[in-house]
């Protein structure tokens, strides 16, 4: 449900809600003698929160890496769809995958720790800052006005995810709990069409994963982004995930609703284990 009308859109996917928006089919990863990823295809829709969930070593991380340019699959295809036409990612580099929207965060926290949460946030822009250093120095013109623009980007951010209070502190200054959130943030700086989040909640307390999973939450339903979560927390998938695609050994075991995938025997002796029965 869209409460509030942002005036600067931190989603930048054009494909219409419910629409394939990030389409990965039949990857295949290998590393020297370990089949990291072996024929894995999901389908993200526009709008909504992918969990991606297995055990570990099932090749979740691996199969963020190949979206997101760090890891070139020797087989699939990944493809980003727009509302004109779908553009190939394997074989593009990170930087240039960033550039079409793909947004992604890390197990471990990676931030400029000596920086302020408001800088760290304009580093979220620094891959759409198009002017050179000279004019941005001298500070006028079309430097000045992309500046406004990016600065006005990142108090949306700051806004959405209640950052007011800490804008001026040194991240390395924050709690846990907070430096997690000015890292989603800052991936949100760069307006994603998809952002992708490796584990964001691991290493927290209830109380922090609950507060993490409600902004997940706004940045998904008030700011329209498309999210791919990578959970080990099952009560979290449970809570905020659309569709969730469960791996093991590199395989898709099984996809569908949440409520579907938790009662799956494949995904029960695989990963959930008796207790979820
Ligand atoms: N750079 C690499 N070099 C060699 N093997 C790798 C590399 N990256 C991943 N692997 C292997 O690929 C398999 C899948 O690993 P991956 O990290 O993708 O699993 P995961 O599901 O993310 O696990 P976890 O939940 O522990 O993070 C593992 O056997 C892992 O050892």
């Amino acid at each position: 449900m869209i409460t509030r009308e942002y005036r600067f859109p931190l989603n930048s996917s054009t494909v219409p809600a419910g629409e394939p928006v990030l389409t990965v089919s039949d990857v295949g990863l290998r590393f020297g003698g370990v089949q990291a990823l072996d024929g894995v295809g999901l389908t993200v829709r526009q709008g909504q929160i992918h969990a991606v969930i297995g055990p570990n070593g099932a090749g979740k991380s691996s199969l963020l890496n190949c979206v997101s340019g760090l890891y070139r699959p020797q087989r699939g295809t990944i493809r980003l769809s727009r509302a004109d036409a779908a553009v190939d990612l394997v074989g593009r580099r990170p930087h240039e995958i960033a550039r079409l929207g793909l947004a992604r965060s890390f197990q471990n926290i990676e931030l400029f720790k000596h920086l302020t949460v408001l800088e760290n946030l304009m580093l979220g822009r620094h891959h759409r800052m198009s002017h050179a250093l000279l004019p941005a120095l001298v500070w006028f013109g079309p430097a000045r006005r992309q500046e406004i623009e990016h600065r006005a980007m990142v108090e949306e951010a700051i806004d959405l995810l209640e950052l007011q209070v800490v804008r001026h502190q040194p991240v390395g200054a924050l709690s846990y709990g907070y430096a997690k959130r000015v890292e989603l943030g800052r991936a949100l700086c760069m307006q994603p069409a998809v952002l992708l989040l490796d584990e964001p909640m691991a290493g927290m307390n209830a109380e922090e994963k609950e507060s993490l999973a409600r902004y997940v939450l706004d940045v998904n339903e008030l700011a329209g982004v498309s999210v791919v979560l990578i959970e080990h927390d099952m009560d979290v998938v449970m809570d905020i995930s659309h569709a969730v695609t469960v791996l093991d050994f590199g395989r898709l075991i099984a996809e569908g609703p949440p409520a579907q995938v938790r009662s799956d025997p494949a995904v029960i002796n695989a990963y959930l284990g008796e207790a979820a029965r």
